[in-house]
């Protein structure tokens, strides 16, 4: 049976590739140093690939900055801020980055995983690809592979023209129709300069099948595939991450489809294979193994794959692979030293993975794994059943609330997302304390001196409203609370790229979830309050347990809402912890709560409501005069079910990112009534550049003119900064804090003529 690779994971083994990203964007490594970075990498994940034994390996999904920022410039379809700089790497990471007064693009989650890309602006109604840089990269990579294993074995992945064209931001004017017809051109002259080097196929990459989306694009898949299928080269249709729903009648049967790539491991593929015809001379891929699970599951993926092979019936040829790219995953378990030696045997990382797909291609199954099951785990969806309804509302309403809650006089109170930078020198003291050369007590004094330095800057040198202790002893939002919980194991080395050069390292859900280091935040707390004295307040910082669900491995075999509830629970018991220590804001994260949701429309309902009732049990234990504060990044605003749930979460204070997607978040919560008090973010700190004062101040007269009162009106940044520099945010929290005043004085101004 053929086996095939979809994708794998691209920073390296010692996360090379994020070292030279960061070197390079310094100045510290020339370009060809990082492309020869880049290239070892790749070669690297082939040639494991290759000793594993797999059959036709997809080459093209390793990239500096993503899928999607690589199709950009083969197209030449940069915005037109990016397009006036000079071609090359600069332009390409200024997309991603930002440059001196040239803002980056919006960034989207990928598909429901935790891997960002960017949203390409097409500006035009009628985008061109004249100035594109073309796929000569990609053919070159494709040759390299080739002289390492094989031209029969080297399968170019290429993220398809419509999943291309339902990615970008389409608010100029273009269509998925008309941009895909404006590039199909450029993926032919792709497709015929790949098979001039020999491949036995090339991989089309179209998640969008599996999305909601997908019934309406099918005249565009129809004519594009028409056109490409004229390359004369096999093309196989990759759509992972949900079922083909609706598609499933005519995706596989799409112009020059040779093979197509199903997930086996979410949705309902079998159920849809049982009841169609697999068209005849279509190579079916059963996306058996799970690339988003570091669960092994070998017994799990071998019946799954002999269910597909019976379903499918005798005529097809059936291949085995992953269910989507290996790159959620880490690289390998190997690696790994800490681990119980029950969970590592139940694991696989992406090096494992390959290794299973090999195995079960050859029906050498595994000697029998037990599952994740036999760890044990009291939580089931009766768990829901058993939870007192009292206990997902707060004791008052809002308008009850409010006036107990802490007010800034004036209005627009001014206050960060969380994190303050990790500086080089906390770094060095977390490696010391890791690596055993620094002791625990001297590294909790350290890092509380360095939080009371925090929390001055922001009470004396920044002069912010509200202060946070800084976040200076987390590693990762996520991690951090893993780290300090029962149920759950942290890896050592299990790097996943999130975004740019950002690698998480996602803890794994193993049993019963619960805090063990309780509380789990109230002491760095109490040092960040005690220093900032009686009269300024200190938030408590919390992630919600939608995000710490999100952003780890889950458990397989129990139901994410249950995981979900019981992760509140132990949320719910450290506000409380907090609450009792004196404070009186208390943010819950909850970045995830809209990337989370399923891919087809109609499981959001479901979803949104579990992720609210979660959100809700974990915070409503809140004594009426508490602030709770949420926090949301990156989100697609337009659904009215998204901004109901943002609603129907019932925090206080609702931090939202702004300033990427162009006001998108504020015009819709504005338009939709939002009543509670709201702080969309006035700057990006994504960007290495100190945003204006001006134009901060400008943002906040919009805020203010959309019919925003400044009593419910927060001036906050549009995330955490816990990667700029420490003088990129001190300077950008000046600016920040000197346009609230501004904006302040004229309301008081104002009301004191009216
Ligand atoms: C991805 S959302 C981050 C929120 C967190 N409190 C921080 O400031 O980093
Ligand atoms: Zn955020």
């Amino acid at each position: 049976m053929v086996t095939s690779t979809v994708g794998f994971p691209c920073m390296g083994a010692k996360r090379e590739l994020k070292v030279a990203l960061e070197a390079f964007w310094k100045d510290a490594l020339p370009e060809d140093g990082l492309r020869a970075v880049f290239a070892e990498v790749e070669a690297a994940g082939v040639a494991a690939a290759a000793a594993a034994g797999v059959r036709l390996i997809g080459v093209g999904d390793a990239s500096l900055s993503g899928l999607m920022a690589d199709t950009t410039s083969r197209l030449g379809l940069e915005a037109p801020r990016h397009a006036a700089l000079p071609a090359g790497l600069g332009r390409y990471f200024a997309a991603s980055r930002g440059t001196a007064g040239v803002t980056a693009l919006d960034m989207s989650k990928w598909f429901g995983t935790n891997w960002h890309d960017l949203v390409p602006e097409i500006g035009v109604p009628s985008p061109s690809t004249a100035g594109g840089a073309g796929w000569g990269d990609l053919v070159a990579r494709v040759r390299t592979a080739q002289q390492a294993v094989g031209v029969d074995r080297v399968v170019p992945i290429v993220l398809g023209p419509v999943t291309y064209a339902s990615s970008c931001d389409l608010s100029g004017g273009a269509t998925v129709a008309s941009v895909v017809a404006a590039i199909t051109p450029s993926y032919v002259e792709a497709l015929r300069a790949l098979a001039a080097t020999g491949v036995p196929e090339v991989q089309m990459h179209e998640p969008t099948l599996v999305t909601s989306a997908a019934a309406d694009a099918r005249p565009v898949y129809e004519a594009a595939y028409k056109e490409l299928a004229t390359a004369g080269v096999g093309m196989h249709l990759v759509a992972p991450y949900d079922d083909l729903g609706e598609s499933f009648e005519w995706a596989p049967r799409l112009p020059g489809v040779t093979a197509v790539g199903l997930d086996f491991t979410t949705g309902d593929n079998l159920g849809l294979l049982r009841k169609s015809k697999w068209p005849a001379g279509v190579r079916l891929g059963a996306g058996v193994v799970d690339g988003r699970s570091v669960w092994a599951e070998a017994d799990a993926a071998a019946a799954t794959l002999a269910a597909v092979r019976a379903a499918a019936g005798p005529g097809v040829d059936v291949a085995v692979q992953p269910s989507c790219t290996l790159a959620h995953l880490p690289l390998d378990l190997a690696a790994e030293r800490k681990l119980p030696a029950e969970l590592t045997a139940r694991l696989a990382f992406a090096l494992q993975k390959v290794d299973l797909l090999v195995k079960l291609a050859a029906a050498s199954a595994e000697p029998p794994r037990e599952g994740a099951a036999l760890l044990g785990s009291s939580m089931d969806d009766t768990i829901a059943a058993a939870i007192d309804e009292a206990l997902f509302s707060r004791p008052a309403s809002f308008a009850e609330r409010r006036p107990q809650q802490f007010t800034v006089p004036g209005g627009l109170g001014t206050m960060s997302i969380g994190s303050f930078p990790q500086t080089p020198a906390i770094r060095r003291l977390r490696a010391a304390f890791k690596a055993g050369r620094l002791p625990a007590a001297d590294y909790t004094s350290a890092l509380d001196a360095a939080t009371v330095e925090c929390v001055l800057l922001q009470r004396d040198t920044l002069g912010l409203d509200v202060l946070v202790h800084g976040e200076l002893e987390r590693t990762d939002m996520v991690e951090f609370f893993a780290s300090k919980m029962h149920g759950y194991a942290a890896t050592t080395a299990g790097w996943v790229r999130s975004v740019g050069s950002l690698c998480v390292r996602p803890p794994i859900v193993m049993g019963d979830v619960s805090r063990r280091d309780a509380p789990m935040t109230v002491r760095e707390w109490r040092v960040a309050q005690d220093a900032a004295g009686p009269d300024v307040p200190v938030k408590g910082m919390l992630t919600g347990p939608g995000t710490l669900l999100a952003w780890s491995f889950p458990r397989k075999d129990i139901p994410r809402r249950a995981q979900a509830l019981q992760l509140a629970a132990a949320v719910r018991a450290e506000v409380a912890d907090l609450e009792a220590a004196g404070a009186r804001i208390i943010q819950v994260d909850e970045p995830a709560l809209r990337e989370g949701l399923p891919l087809k429309r109609h499981a959001w309902d479901a979803a949104l409501t579990a992720a609210t009732r979660a959100f809700r049990l974990a915070t409503c234990g809140a004594a009426a005069g508490t602030q709770i504060v949420t926090h949301i990044c990156y989100s697609d605003w337009a659904d009215a079910a998204v901004l109901a749930a943002l609603d129907a979460l019932d925090a206080d204070v609702l931090t939202v990112e702004n300033e990427r997607s162009g006001g998108a978040a504020l015009t819709a919560l504005a338009e939709a009534g939002y009543a509670r008090d709201l702080a969309p973010g006035v700057f990006d700190i994504h960007s290495d550049v100190v945003p204006a004062a001006d134009t901060m101040r400008a943002r906040v007269d919009a805020f203010l003119a959309a019919g925003l009162s400044p009593e419910r009106l927060w001036v906050v940044p549009d995330c955490g900064q816990k990667t700029a520099s420490p003088a990129l945010a001190e300077a950008s929290l000046t600016a920040m804090v000197s346009a609230a005043t501004a904006a302040r004085a004229a309301c008081h101004k104002a009301a004191v003529t009216a």
